[in-house]
């Protein structure tokens, strides 16, 4: 393991020189560039990384560690080289490999690697962007010329959004309704729902729209402007049968259409696809978040204002209020490093063993990570501005560009709503499991003793307020077990309850911020274990009592803050108190480390590039400011 530690280490090193190298790929943040010169720049970066031989096709099919760390390392380079790298490798050269077979990796391989076949991933339509099931462009079968005809239907089944269309985009997976001939020779047609197609959308030399593919530029975006989104129309687009990607389903000459599985299986596999992108977002996520941390910990740290009469003024770091909002920050950043790095052990063994519990897990895990983690960091960002006061506000201090290129990171790839109702799902099908013997998978097995987690603590451990017990791993986990297994019950009762009388759908909605609410309960749990085995691994004394202070501090901050503690009398009053004296001398304690906590993301100040959260402008922390706006370096 620890080899292996050291292979990451060195790729980190040797990417971040390659960016040493380059400083005239990072982009200004002193001066507005227009979408154009973006994108440009965005190429040049993503050409830079190739031809340095960093190849995310190959890191993709041989080494998804190195993929997903080589995206957090990007995250604070440039997020639209991350995402636009990511269109082309892990949307577009994913679906074509994972939803085509091996005649689609022969044909298309290589090119997409190499670059030469810059594409897109064409699912989003005007009307539909979540319903993945009601996309409209469809894709009917001519028997007669064994041809696909791809068309978009109205303006509603516009293709929206799509990445790399706008420019540089040569062909595209586009998601179609399948529609060939019904078997019975009525005339009539069979629609097999959605689909992926390659789709040719410009000529390969010339670069000119191919016949029937109309393509418009979304212009301007709050953010990510590097990436050049599309809408796109298709208008009788003829593709040879083949360009079905068939690994779920195959179509015949003739139009004969078979599949081993059921539609819902079918439809999974489909969607399937986009797991890998939110495994990549969720670890990209994460590295902003150390990101903004290392600019408002070391800013907070140097900055100083006020103090008392007789004294000199005092590191705003050291206010209360401060170190509250930053110090549960940095506990939750830490939470969510180990947290990704097992999502991706996950995600590795899944694509090994191919396991279907484990693709639903993963798909499960990875869609609640993602929404979770682009939900905590996108307020975060702003947080830590505001903790920087007005120099936060400084564009060349970065926060507001982080903040408008990641922004999106919360809808796309699956909006945070919408994916975090999938975990919620797949915990109450795992509840619903327990009861009839099948098996649960890993992910899950503290649900199988939730009737025992369920049960208020007896009031000896309720009233319980001794600094020791409040630390104690056992009653950390088991108190936010406590809260998924408790939120998880009540939901299975109101929805059977609702479900009689309103339908299965409509309860669905008016259970809805329950179901929310346990979601995030159970991305928290798995965080909080994640986090504690992150410690219980950790060999230097030193650093791992900081981890078991970040690791406390995140599970406790979260039991203050949710009611559901107090309502059953899991906590009493007495117990809640202490638990916020212990929370803020927590805070206090993790404050004299946090300076080294954030030193240890080991982002270098080329990449980190906010003059006011520099590791150089430790010592006299304006001289960087000072000069990036042109005063002249002090003596
Ligand atoms: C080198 C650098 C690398 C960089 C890498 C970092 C960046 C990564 C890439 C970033 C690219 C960003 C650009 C943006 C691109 C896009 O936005 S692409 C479009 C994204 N769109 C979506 O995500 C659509 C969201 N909607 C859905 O996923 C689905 O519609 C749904 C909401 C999940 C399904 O809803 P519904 O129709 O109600 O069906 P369900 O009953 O819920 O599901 C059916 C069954 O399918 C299972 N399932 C669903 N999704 C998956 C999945 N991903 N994997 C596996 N299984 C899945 C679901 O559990 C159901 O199963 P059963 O219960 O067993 O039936
Ligand atoms: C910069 C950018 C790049 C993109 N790149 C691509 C790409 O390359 N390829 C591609 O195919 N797509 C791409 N997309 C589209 C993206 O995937 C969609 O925007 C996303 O899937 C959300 O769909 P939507 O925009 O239609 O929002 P909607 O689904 O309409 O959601 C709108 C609101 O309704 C809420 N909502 C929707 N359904 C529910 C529900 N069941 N329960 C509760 N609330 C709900 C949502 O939470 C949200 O707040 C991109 C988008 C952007 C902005």
């Amino acid at each position: 393991m620890e080899h292996y530690l050291d292979d990451l280490r060195s790729l980190k090193l040797e990417v971040y020189e390659l960016f040493r190298q380059h400083p005239d790929l990072l982009p200004p943040v002193l001066e507005a560039l227009t979408k154009e010169q973006q994108r440009d720049l965005v190429r040049k970066c993503m050409h830079c990384i190739l031809d340095a031989g960093y190849s995310p096709m190959f890191f993709f099919n041989t080494d998804f560690k190195k993929y997903f760390y080589l995206a957090e390392l990007l995250s604070m380079i440039d997020l639209s080289t991350t995402v636009k790298l990511g269109v082309q490798y892990s949307l577009w050269g994913g679906s074509v490999m994972n939803l085509g077979t091996e005649r689609h990796r022969k044909q298309y391989f290589e090119d997409i690697d190499k670059l030469r076949l810059p594409g897109c991933f064409a699912m989003t339509e005007l009307r539909h962007g979540s319903n993945v099931a009601a996309l409209q462009t469809e894709a009917v079968l001519d028997v007669a010329t064994d041809e696909w005809v791809i068309n978009t239907p109205d303006d509603g089944a516009l293709k929206w959004w799509i990445g790399n269309a706008a420019e540089d985009g040569k062909m595209g997976t586009v998601f179609a309704r399948l529609k060939v001939p019904a078997p019975d020779g009525s005339g009539a047609v069979d629609d097999h729902g959605v689909h992926a197609f390659i789709v040719p959308l410009r000529d390969m030399a010339s670069h000119e729209l191919l016949p029937g593919v109309d393509i418009r530029d979304c212009g301007y975006k709050v953010g990510l402007n590097g990436i050049d989104n599309g809408m796109l129309r298709f208008t009788n687009v003829r593709v040879a049968r083949e360009n079905l990607l068939d690994r779920f389903a195959t179509v015949e000459r003739g139009g004969k259409y078979s599949s081993p599985f059921t539609a819902s299986k079918r439809f999974a596999a489909t969607l399937g696809e986009l797991t890998g992108g939110r495994v990549g977002l969720t670890t990209a996520s994460v590295g902003v978040l150390k990101g903004a941390l290392t600019i408002a910990v070391r800013y907070g740290a140097q900055r100083q204002q006020f103090g008392p009469p007789d004294g000199s003024e005092i590191a705003v770091l050291d206010y209360q209020s401060q170190q509250q909002k930053l110090m549960p920050m940095l506990a939750t950043c830490y939470a969510l490093h180990f947290t990704k790095n097992f999502l991706i052990e996950q995600y590795v063994e899944m694509k090994r063993t191919k396991d279907e519990e484990l693709v639903a897990d993963v798909h499960s895990l990875s869609a609640g990570l993602k929404a979770y983690t682009t939900g905590y960091t996108a307020s975060a960002l702003s947080i830590c501005r505001e903790c920087c006061g007005g120099h936060g506000y400084a564009a060349v201090n970065r926060f507001g560009a982080l903040r408008s290129d990641h922004d999106i990171f919360q809808t796309f790839e699956g909006d945070n709503t919408v994916l975090l109702q999938q975990v919620a799902a797949m915990l109450l099908k795992r509840y619903k499991e327990q009861f009839s013997g099948a098996p649960i998978s890993a992910t899950y097995n503290y649900l199988r003793q939730w009737a025992a987690d369920t049960l208020p603590p007896n009031p000896l451990v309720s009233h319980e307020t001794d600094m020791r017990h409040l630390r104690d791993p056992a009653f950390l986990v088991r108190s936010l077990r406590y809260r998924t297994a408790r939120l998880l019950h009540t939901a299975a009762l109101r929805l059977r309850k609702h479900t009689r009388r309103l339908g299965s759908f409509h309860a669905w909605n008016k259970c809805l911020p329950h179901l929310l609410a346990l979601s995030r309960a159970h991305i928290e749990s798995v965080m909080l274990d994640c986090f504690l085995e992150g410690v219980n691994k950790c060999v230097d004394a030193e650093c791992r009592k900081a981890l078991k202070a970040m690791a406390d501090l995140f599970a406790l901050q979260r039991i203050q803050s949710d009611i559901i503690f107090r309502n059953d009398d899991y906590v009493a009053p007495e117990k809640q108190k202490a638990i916020q004296r212990l929370i803020e001398i927590l805070c206090s304690e993790l404050r004299s480390v946090a300076v080294p906590l954030v030193d240890a993301f080991s982002i270098p100040d080329h990449i980190l590039r906010a003059p006011i959260g520099l590791a150089s402008g430790q010592s006299d922390p304006y001289s960087a400011y000072l000069q990036s706006m042109g005063y002249a370096a002090s003596a």
